[in-house]
C-alpha cells in the first residue's frame, strides 16, 4: 500500500563520516529508507548507533558523504539554490530530546514560538503573528499567560510543548523527533506522544522518531528501522517487526525489552553483532526485501534463509 504512494523523503546509500584519514570515522553506513505523507517511521538502536547523525543530516546540519537525500523528489543534501534551502527549512522541523537545553532561556515563550514566523516571515501582520501563536500555544495545552514567561519557568513536559510549539507552528510537513520524552517524567509521557499523533492526524505530518524505548516505539511508529553500529540492519512495519523480528540483532533488542510484571521480570543481555568483513564480493551482503516491505541486511545466501524462517514463523 506504502509503495503506492509518493515518499515524502527517501534516504539512499547515505553514508555519513567524521574526520580525516586515520581519525575518519563512518557513523552511518549505506542507509536506505522512505518515508510516505502522514507515517510515522521510528528509527531505534543502542546510544551511539547513528540515529542522530541521520536526523542531523536530513535537516542539513552535518554534510553527508556519499548518497542522497531527497525530500519531494529533490536532493537536498548536495547544496540548494538559497529559495529551495529555505523552503526545505520550513517543511523538516526538529523536537529536541533535551527541552530545557533547546530553548533559549533568554527569550520569553513568545518570542521562542515565533522566532521561525518571523525568521522566514511566515505572517502578514503582527495580529496575524499573535493570532497563530495564540492559536498553537492552545494547541499544545499551554496558556495564554504563558506567553510573557521564560523557559525556566516551566516543567519539563510543558517545555517540551513549547519545543513542539515552535517546531509545528512552522507548518512542517517533516519532524525529526530525537528521543522527545526520554528527558521526561515517566508520568507525562503518554500525554506529549499523543499529542504528537494529534497533529500528525490534523494535518498527515511525517515523523522521523528517533528512539531507544521499543515500547515508546510500538506505540507510536508505522514502521521501524533497526539502527546498529551506523548500520540499518532490519526494517518493517512495526506489527511484522514486533511479531516475526529476523536479524539476530533485532531479536536481542527484542527480547530486552523489561515486562512490567515483576513475576516475568527480564532484562536480556543484547547480543553483540559484529559486521563479518566479507571476503566473497558475489555474496556480500546488502540491504534486501525479504517479502514485499520487510528489509534485512544480508547476504543472498542468508536472505534465502530469512525467507525460509520467515515462511516457519508465519504458518
Ligand atoms: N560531530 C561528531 N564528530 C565525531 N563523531 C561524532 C560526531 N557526532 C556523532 N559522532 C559519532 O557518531 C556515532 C553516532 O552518534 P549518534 O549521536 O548519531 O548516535 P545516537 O544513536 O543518536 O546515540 P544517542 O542515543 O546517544 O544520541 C557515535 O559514535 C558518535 O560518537
Amino acid at each position: 500500500m506504502m509503495n503506492e504512494k509518493q515518499a515524502l523523503l527517501t534516504v539512499k546509500n547515505l553514508e555519513i563520516a567524521f574526520g580525516a584519514g586515520k581519525r575518519r570515522f563512518v557513523a552511518v553506513k549505506d542507509a536506505n529508507f522512505d518515508l510516505y505523507p502522514g507515517e510515522t517511521l521510528a528509527l531505534v538502536g543502542e546510544s551511539g548507533s547513528g540515529k542522530t547523525t541521520i536526523g542531523r543530516a536530513i535537516l542539513g546540519i552535518i554534510p553527508t558523504a556519499a548518497g542522497t537525500i531527497t525530500f519531494h523528489g529533490q536532493p537536498i543534501n548536495q547544496g540548494l539554490a538559497a529559495k529551495a534551502h529555505r523552503d526545505v527549512m520550513r517543511k523538516i522541523q526538529m523536537i529536541f530530546q533535551d527541552p530545557a537545553a533547546s530553548l533559549n532561556e533568554r527569550a520569553t515563550i513568545d518570542y521562542i514560538i515565533s522566532e521561525g514566523l518571523l525568521n522566514f516571515h511566515l505572517y502578514h501582520s503582527e495580529q496575524d503573528r499573535r493570532e497563530q501563536v495564540a492559536r498553537m500555544i492552545k494547541a499544545v495545552g499551554l496558556l495564554p499567560e504563558h506567553l510573557s514567561r521564560y523557559p525556566h519557568e516551566f516543567s519539563g513536559g510543558q517545555r517540551q510543548r513549547i519545543g513542539i510549539a515552535r517546531a509545528l507552528i512552522m507548518r512542517p510537513e517533516l519532524v525529526v523527533a530525537d528521543e522527545p520524552i526520554s528527558a521526561l517524567d515517566v508520568s507525562i509521557r503518554a500525554q506529549i506522544l499523543n499529542l504528537l499523533k494529534q497533529f500528525q492526524q490534523e494535518s498527515q505530518l511525517s515523523y522521523l522518531f528517533i528512539a531507544h524505548d521499543l515500547s515508546v516505539v510500538r506505540f507510536i511508529s508505522d514502521r521501524v528501522a533497526v539502527i546498529h553500529n551506523g548500520r540499518i540492519l532490519e526494517l518493517a512495519p512495526t506489527a511484522e517487526l514486533f511479531a516475526h523480528p529476523l536479524h539476530p540483532y533485532t531479536q536481542s533488542l527484542l527480547a530486552a525489552i523489561p515486562i512490567p510484571d515483576p513475576q516475568l521480570a527480564r532484562q536480556k543481555q543484547l547480543v553483540a553483532y559484529h559486521e563479518v568483513v566479507h571476503e566473497d564480493p558475489v555474496d556480500a551482503p546488502h540491504f534486501s526485501e525479504v517479502v514485499p516491505g520487510h528489509f534485512i541486511y544480508a547476504t543472498q545466501t542468508e536472505l534465502a534463509a530469512y525467507r525460509t524462517q520467515l515462511a516457519v514463523m508465519r504458518s
